[in-house]
């Protein structure tokens, strides 16, 4: 069995969500925050051995006040986020114990998990060194400029990617350092640049990012019909209190 690092990306600004009371990691989902949902996900699981959640300066305070007994009680540690996504990912990534031979990236505001994704994504990571959750495209692809299209984009060979992205320590360890800075969207595209092929696992379009308020409503009906997963005695700290208002 390997051992994995999960870190999880909770650092954004939420721009796309649009609430003035709550960022999404933070949001009211079926009665406990988005973040709780997602880390549930990891905490029982035998193979996983760390739970990084990555926060943002600005909320940290907030979120120990909130949270703080409940991380002790689960084991989940805290990082400090940074500006852009792979920043998150790279403060995180130093705080990785070094027995843990995988590391899975898994954005917090995709908490419509299943354990049979993860397992079958942590299974490939193990074979092949690198393996990530996605979609075949199926929608019709079109650029746009000013308003109007500019080009059909083929969807053949397309994917969306999603996350948990999972990698060898030492794989991504060595795609971050030589990251330089350089912007990317998601961790494999860094692991891709570094020359690792990242094995491809099909999820499923339930496995949702949260990124408008539309998407909360939908993942609460997604969670309704996902197996849920057992954690015995976590005390709901989200016990519909304001504290992000
Ligand atoms: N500097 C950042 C940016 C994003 N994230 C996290 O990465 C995941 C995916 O990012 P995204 O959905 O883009 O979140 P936001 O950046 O908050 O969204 P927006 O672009 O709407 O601000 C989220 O869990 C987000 O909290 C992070 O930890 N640090
Ligand atoms: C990592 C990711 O979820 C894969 O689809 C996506 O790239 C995150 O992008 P975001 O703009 O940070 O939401």
């Amino acid at each position: 069995m390997s051992n994995v690092a999960v870190i999880m990306p909770a650092a954004g600004a939420s721009r796309r969500f649009h609430d003035k009371n709550y960022k999404k990691p933070f949001a009211p989902l079926a009665g406990r925050a988005v973040w709780l949902h997602t880390a549930e996900k990891f905490l029982n699981r035998a193979d996983v051995k760390q739970v990084i959640v990555v926060i943002a300066d600005e909320d940290m305070e907030e979120f120990q006040r909130k949270f703080g007994a409940n991380l002790a009680i689960l084991g989940v540690e805290v990082c400090r986020g940074g500006d852009e996504r792979a920043d998150s990912v790279e403060k995180a990534l130093a705080k990785v114990k070094p027995d843990c031979d995988l590391v899975a990236v898994h954005d917090a505001a995709r908490p419509c998990l299943a354990d049979k994704w993860i397992d079958a994504v942590f299974e490939a990571a193990a074979k092949d060194g690198a393996a990530i959750l996605a979609v075949p495209e199926t929608a019709t692809l079109k650029r746009v400029a000013q308003g109007k299209i500019t080009e059909t984009v083929s969807r053949e060979s397309l994917w969306q990617a999603q996350t948990p992205q999972v990698f060898r320590r030492e794989w991504l360890m060595e795609a971050y350092t030589a990251r330089a800075g350089k912007a990317a969207t998601d961790d494999a595209a860094l692991v891709e640049l570094a020359g690792h092929p990242v094995t491809i696992v099909e999820g499923s379009p339930l496995n949702l990012k949260i990124t408008t308020r539309d998407d909360l409503k939908l993942a609460e009906q997604i969670l309704k019909i996902l197996p849920k997963p057992k954690l015995d005695g976590f005390a709901n700290p989200f016990a519909g209190d304001d504290m992000w208002r």
